[in-house]
């Protein structure tokens, strides 16, 4: 199985309700999708969404890097030298992580498809279902407190609130959907970098005080602050989680020798896809530190893979794959399915994805 040509294309995918965090507001999702086609007929998938404010890549970028620098290294291969490929997808260039993971997501489909092989066994094979949170965006506490109860009644047990635009308001966000939800459902704080140090310190420590029960809080602080991570880590009660501050398989090495945080959010687009998540995890199993498998906002043939990992990997015991169930449409055929809060792993050779509806090539 050799592959002879690789296609690039967007889709666009209207959400249920704007997506906002501390960073940015989104209300239709775009997603750059990568076909990569073998000679005897198979095509893998991957994709890569542009988060420009947190990974850097746009989709004018992610497409250059693929059809200029890393793409044309990877005609006439053949998926049997996997990890020769991955090293070349990898090695290719520095940054540019979104690129990165959709070829080798797309690589690791091809895979599983000249196998016959599901993603998630070749990952591990533990589980069939996972469990995810549902995001609530950030906004006025009674609006978050509703959409919370609305997430509750589609059968979400863990809700995943967007905060880190100003701490005391925060903390009025917090209170008033813990009231709405009841002392079952588990609350985690994502603060997308939006406190200091020592507000966070503050902030969080009020919380405990009232009771609020916060299960975690995702990167309290700025991505580059591994000290202030640290900080806020070794001040609190509550379980501190990096997300942007644990991108490369390198940043998570240098968090877990610091002991910075108590958990790691581990990110296709961060990491640069399936090769480099999978050593963050086997890292942090070595380092006794529990993981999240997260996402960007993107289409499911992410999710499909993000799930396949974390369904093969003990270490990750936390998922937040919401991305697909924020949308309104879902033009992927195949792939993982929700069941209220679970996604459901498909039995299929590699991602199981058939077709993507809507996709439009990519013109030069
Ligand atoms: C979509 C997912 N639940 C999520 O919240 N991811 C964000 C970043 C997503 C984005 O801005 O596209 C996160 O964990 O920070
Ligand atoms: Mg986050």
């Amino acid at each position: 199985m050799k592959i002879t040509a690789i296609e690039i294309g967007k889709i666009a995918i209207p959400l249920k309700t704007p997506f906002i965090t501390a960073l940015r507001r989104v209300d239709v999702a775009e997603d750059l999708v990568v076909k990569v086609h073998t000679d005897d007929g198979h095509t893998g998938y991957g994709n890569a969404p542009a988060t420009v404010v947190i990974t850097g890549d746009s989709h004018e970028s992610v497409a250059a890097a693929i059809k200029y620098i890393i793409g044309p290294k990877l005609i006439g291969r053949d998926i049997d030298d996997r990890e020769d490929i991955l090293d070349t997808i990898h090695q290719s260039m520095v940054h540019n992580t979104s690129a990165k993971a959709a070829l080798d997501m797309a690589v690791h489909d091809l895979f599983g498809q000249r196998y016959g092989l599901p993603l998630y066994r070749f990952f591990g094979g533990r589980k069939t279902r996972i469990a995810s949170d549902l995001t609530i965006s950030v906004n006025a506490p009674d609006t978050m407190a509703s959409d919370a109860v609305r997430a509750v009644s589609r059968g979400y047990s863990h809700l995943k609130l967007k905060v880190g635009i100003d701490p005391a308001m925060d903390f009025q966000r917090v209170a008033a959907i813990r009231k709405a939800v009841g002392p079952d459902v588990t609350i985690r704080l994502d603060a997308n970098q939006g406190w200091k140090p020592k507000e966070a310190i503050r902030l969080i420590g009020r919380m405990e005080d009232a009771g609020l029960a916060v299960e975690l809080v995702e990167q309290p602080v700025p991505a580059a602050d591994f000290d202030g991570l640290k900080q806020v880590t070794d001040h609190v009660a509550t379980d501190i989680m990096a997300d942007e501050s644990a991108f490369s398989p390198r940043d998570v090495f240098r968090l877990l020798a610091m002991r910075a945080c108590d958990l790691i959010n581990i990110k296709l687009m961060k990491a640069g896809g399936l090769a480099p998540a999978a050593q963050i995890a086997a890292m942090a199993d070595a380092a006794g530190v529990a993981c999240m498998m997260g996402c960007m906002l993107e289409s499911k043939v992410g999710i499909t893979a993000a799930a396949a990992l974390s369904a093969g990997k003990a270490v990750i015991t936390k998922n937040d794959l919401d991305a697909a169930d924020l949308m309104a449409a879902d033009p992927v055929r195949g792939g993982i399915t929700y069941d209220k809060d679970h996604l459901v792993v498909p039995d299929a050779p590699g991602l199981g994805i058939t077709a993507i509806d809507g996709w439009l090539p990519l013109k030069d």
